[in-house]
């Protein structure tokens, strides 16, 4: 059985800025994993260059949903996501003047297969799936914790919230692979403690593999089994918590920045 991803030798230049640079990483399925280091390390365009978002300098990216690899470097955003690969967004990105229902549903309609002409004559397979998709829609709600505020506009949610809601449409897209980029950042104590006990139980209920950007290291040290350690777009470690806690390259690549954190 292939590993669910496998990056290899993954190398991203801005002009004369290597931002990632020969990075290898493989994630099993089911695997909770951290993708951790110092601020500009170059986990986001990781991120970026398996969502899409960029294509990469050089290096390659192999999905395996189904058992079977297929290179997903350098194809476009819209074509990861339907091959099962959702993300959040460090800056986070809804539709603010939109319901939060309203959120979710534009999410789960990106994998709708109705016509537009049964959408436009409201025909009874539009209304039945349309139907689906309200009830998806609201069970998502349900499971972030935002049921109660689904007819609210995204811009009146409080930043957690915010944070919630961008989980709830990165699983709208139906992913097997999801990204989460800084899911606590603006949280709370309380807050982070919430959201890592959802993580993980998202990750087995919905029999997800999930790799995390995350500061907060009392959230990534506590449910990811292994880690990640970039810096300066290189993987200095990599191992379980306990492992990369103790390695001294991690160490000194946090100095300067809260060190003592690690
Ligand atoms: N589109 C871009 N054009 C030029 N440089 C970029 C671009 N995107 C990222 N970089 C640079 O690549 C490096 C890595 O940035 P990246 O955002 O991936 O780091 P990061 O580890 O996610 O940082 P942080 O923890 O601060 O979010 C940085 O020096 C950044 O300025």
């Amino acid at each position: 059985m292939s590993p669910i991803l496998e990056v290899k030798d993954l190398t991203r230049n801005f002009g004369g800025l290597a931002a990632v640079s020969n990075v290898n990483i493989t994630l099993e399925e089911g695997e909770l994993i951290g993708l951790i280091g110092p601020n500009g390390a170059g986990k986001t365009t990781v991120f970026n260059l398996l969502t899409g978002v960029y294509p990469p300098s050089s290096g390659e990216i192999d999905f395996s949903p189904d058992g079977e690899p297929a290179s997903i470097a350098g194809k476009k955003p819209y074509d990861i996501c339907r091959a099962g690969v959702g993300r959040t967004f460090q800056n986070i990105r809804l539709f603010k003047d939109l319901t939060v229902l309203d959120n979710v549903v534009i999410a789960l309609e990106q994998n709708q297969t109705y016509s537009l002409l049964s959408s436009f004559l409201h025909l009874p397979s539009w209304a039945a799936s349309r139907e689906e998709v309200l009830k998806s829609a609201r069970d998502l709600l349900r499971l972030m914790r935002l049921d109660h505020k689904s007819f609210d506009l995204a811009r009146n949610l409080s930043y957690g919230e915010q944070r919630h809601l961008e989980i709830a449409r990165a699983l709208a897209t139906n992913p097997r692979l999801l990204l989460l980029d800084e899911p606590a950042a603006g949280m709370n104590p309380a807050e982070t403690a919430g959201l890592t006990k959802l993580i993980s139980w998202i990750r087995e209920n919905y029999h997800l593999t999930i790799l995390l950007i995350e500061h907060d290291m009392s959230l990534v040290m506590s449910i990811c089994e292994r880690i990640y350690v970039l810096d300066h777009g290189i993987v200095i470690s990599s191992g379980t918590p306990d492992v990369v806690r103790h390695d001294p390259r991690v160490i000194t690549a946090y100095l300067g920045q809260e060190a003592s954190d690690v």
